[in-house]
């Protein structure tokens, strides 16, 4: 059986293209140096692909950025203001993607967005209404040469025109049913251009398929095809779809002209029924997505093969794939030297999936597959009881009773008792959490890490750097303050690294956005918490002032959805127990000292399900009480914040008020006004901290700026309600612009007190 691959990280297996592409950025090496970083992480990929004989490899699934802003950028779509700085190709898509100041001018990037329920951050292509969409560049047919040259026929991928109508931005009074013509002009000339270089397969990526879709997007995508593959002659299309099933399209698909069609059969939980029900096209290729291309266990033979065997007996041409881009998981086991062989034994990153792929592909075509040796290696890795067990943390879960997910008394009668035991009058103002990670703070986690100074050294200097920025917010004035969050090195793995139950690894490296990676940890077991995790240096950030300062904790939702999470029980269970986990951190902070708590639910918005239908049943319904369960045990008067990166959520507001929270902190970047105005219309009861400006650009804004977005967040929101915060955490920025830009914002705020 033919194996293929949707797509492969391309960060570098010691992520070699962000130290590259920032040290460009910082103009310490050329734009050629980074070319020849790239086209060299082009070609080990390829070739580690073809030695693990996967027959159909990706071209073009490398990206300096984003995808999505590649595929933008090969469309012609660049808005005039990145055009008029008159950069080269190079510095025009890094200006979209990440803005630019200097001597050619000033802009903001664009908009960064989740992709779909990944975390993984797409660029948001702006359309004006007279962006001429147009095939405007080469780089899918150099990136297929240069495969070629090594001697590897690839199937270029490129995101189709249904779902880059989907995700622009449409900034003048068109929108996308306006550009469906020079849309279809656009890939026609793409195919034309295939079919003079005598490309094979094309794969044209529509994730956005597996969505709700509504008669007028079948609309849409009937008129973009319809047009598009009559047109097609020689070159082969793959319609390849992932992150879930097609069930609003799927028999119209089977009608089309598609040569391939690809499925997910693993987050696709339609898929297999509706197979089942319409058949699949005798005269099309079934790519089935069945290697995981997000979670990292082993792939469980067995299971896959009574799929492929299933497929076999409907007599459908099947190829075998990874069920999405492999981009989401680490490169390799390889460089991991510190988890024991019993651990690794179970898991699979990218180039391991390369060789279950070929491996279920070879066992595919034989009769007696359970007989052959590695059918017989991998089934023992799922017959054998792994040491996962904590049944303690089962038990204490199976005693919580409804009244442990109930905070009293109510929230309305909470909110004013706080104000005046935290001494906080109207507008208060505070930070999302963490400082600027400066180098000096990552040298010294990483000389701890490499035992080149001792623990005392380690927590000398973060306690250092706490007084530091006690001090610093005292003197910009801020009301309710943070110690900084310097011990951590992300706000999931760091918890990861100190409940039992998770795994961390060493190099296991995912690209998040650009060149900012994570290393999720690996959920093993049952979680529970071993001692206190942040209580120590809260303490000590408390005993340096007298403010009220926040304790910092990152939400079960959130340690789950950017974790690598268990598939032997369910996510609702691993969310209770981490739940407890948190519980327990929540109410020693309490006892501690701590008035107030933070619990970050970055992630909850981000992995809300696809599709409408299961909102609720699959995840509202334990993800909103589990995050309940960690404060309900709380004083009254202490105040328990959370905060949410990404804010579109305006259909979910019910949901989120019922977290019960005090106050929420949340992405309020420039188009999201709407978000108030369904606060308004729903009552939302939880005071909130809408961000006032967007941490994600070294951009300083100015005191004017911040006072106009306050007002007009003042004519939807109580003022008794209304906190001003940065929109995220300061992780990422640099001291001096942190610093502008805090003293702006205090400033902003005397100036709405007055
Ligand atoms: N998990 C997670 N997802 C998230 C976010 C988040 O904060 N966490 N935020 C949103 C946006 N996504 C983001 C993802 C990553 C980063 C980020 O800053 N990542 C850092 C890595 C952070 C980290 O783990 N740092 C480690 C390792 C640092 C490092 O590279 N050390 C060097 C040595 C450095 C030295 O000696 O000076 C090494 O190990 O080789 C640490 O501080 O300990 C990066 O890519 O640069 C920011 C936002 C949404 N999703
Ligand atoms: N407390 C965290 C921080 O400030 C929240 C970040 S959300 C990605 O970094
Ligand atoms: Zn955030």
């Amino acid at each position: 059986m033919k194996t293929s691959v949707i797509g492969y990280p391309r960060i570098g297996i010691l992520r070699e293209l962000k130290f590259a592409s920032e040290k460009y950025f910082r103009s310490e090496i050329g734009a050629e140096e980074l070319l020849q970083t790239a086209k060299e992480l082009r070609k080990t990929h390829w070739l580690t692909q073809k030695n693990a004989g996967i027959d159909y490899i990706s071209s073009n699934d490398f990206s300096h950025y984003d995808l999505v802003l590649d595929t933008a950028v090969m469309l012609g779509i660049i808005p005039k203001r990145y055009q008029e700085l008159q950069l080269s190709e190079l510095d025009t898509y890094f200006a979209m993607a990440r803005g630019y100041q200097g001597d050619s001018g000033d802009v903001k990037a664009l908009a960064m967005k989740k992709w779909f329920n990944t975390n993984y951050h797409y660029i948001v292509p702006e359309v004006e209404d007279d962006t001429k969409i147009r095939l405007s560049n080469d780089k899918l047919w150099k990136e297929y040469e240069q495969a070629g040259a090594l001697g590897i026929e690839t199937k270029p991928v490129v995101i189709g025109a249904y779902t880059m109508l989907k995700l622009c931005r449409y900034t003048g009074v068109k929108n996308e049913t306006n550009f469906i013509e020079d849309m279809v002009a656009a890939y026609k000339a793409l195919l034309d251009r295939c079919q003079k270089e005598a490309i094979n397969w094309i794969q044209i990526e529509e994730p956005a398929l597996v969505q709700d879709m509504t008669k007028e997007d079948i609309e849409v995508f009937h008129a973009v095809y319809d047009a598009l593959l009559p047109y097609k002659k020689d070159v082969h299309i793959l319609l390849q779809t992932y992150f879930g099933d097609v069930r609003d399209i799927y028999e119209d698909l089977l009608a089309m002209p598609f040569d391939g069609i690809g499925l997910d059969f693993l987050e696709g939980k339609e898929t297999v029924a509706l197979i089942e029900k319409y058949g699949f096209a005798k005269d099309k290729i079934l790519f089935a997505g069945l290697v995981n291309g997000k979670n990292i266990w082993k792939n469980h033979y067995d299971k896959t093969l009574q799929v492929l065997e299933g497929l076999r007996q409907k007599e459908i041409q099947v190829v075998l794939s990874t069920s999405c881009s492999l981009l989401h998981v680490p490169y390799t086991l390889e460089n991991e030297e510190k988890l024991a062989k019993e651990y690794l034994d179970h898991f699979a990153f990218a180039k391991e999936k390369l060789t279950e792929l070929q491996e279920i592909g070879t066992l595919a075509e034989v009769k007696n597959y359970q007989d052959e040796e590695a059918y017989r290696k991998n089934q023992k890795f799922f017959t054998r009881k792994r040491d996962c067990d904590h049944d303690e943390v089962k038990e204490r879960l199976s005693k919580v009773t409804k009244k442990d997910y109930v905070r009293v008394p109510k929230r309305s009668s909470r909110q004013q008792l706080q104000k005046e035991v935290l001494g906080l009058g109207d507008f208060p103002t505070t930070t999302i959490g963490s400082f600027p990670q400066t180098k000096d703070v990552k040298a010294n986690r990483s000389a701890y890490r490499r035992g080149e100074i001792t623990r005392q050294e380690y927590v000398d200097f973060n306690k250092k750097k706490i007084a530091d920025c006690v001090k610093w917010q005292e003197d910009i004035g801020l009301d309710v303050l943070v110690h900084g969050e310097y011990e951590r090195n992300d706000m999931v793995e760091y918890f990861g690294e100190a409940l039992g139950g998770f795994l961390f690894t060493q190099k296991a490296w995912v690209q998040s956005y650009g060149t900012r990676c994570v290393k999720p940890p690996i959920i093993w077991g049952d979680v529970y918490r071993k001692s206190p995790i942040t209580v120590e240096w809260s303490v000590y950030a408390q005993s340096l002032t007298k403010k009220p300062m926040k304790g910092m904790l990152t939400g079960p939702v959130t340690i789950l959805n950017w974790s690598f999470p268990r598939e032997d029980i369910s996510i609702k269970e691993s969310i209770s127990q981490i739940a407890l986990a948190i519980r327990d951190e929540v109410l020693d902070l309490e006892e501690n000292g701590i008035r107030v708590i933070q619990i970050d639910e970055a992630a909850l918005r981000e992995k809300l399900p696809l599709r409408k239908s299961d909102w609720y049943r699959e995840y509202l319904d334990f993800a909103i009480p589990a995050f309940r369960l960690t404060h309900s045990g709380v004083k009254p008067e202490t105040q328990i914040h959370t905060h949410m990166c990404y804010s579109e959520f305006t259909d979910i507001i019910p949901a989120i008020d019922d977290m019960d929270a005090d106050v929420i902190t949340f992405e309020a970047s420039r188009s999201d006004l709407l978000i108030l105005d369904s606060l308004r219309e729903n009552h939302f009861e939880t005071e909130v901290g809408p961000g006032v400006y967007d941490i994600h650009s070294p951009r300083v804004p100015s005191v004017k700026e911040i006072v106009k977005a306050v007002r007009i967040m003042l004519q939807k929101i109580e003022k008794e309600k209304l906190w001003i915060n940065p929109d995220c955490g300061l992780k990422t920025r640099g001291v001096a612009e942190t610093d502008a830009s805090l003293r702006n914002m205090v400033q902003a705020a005397k100036e709405i007190r007055s």
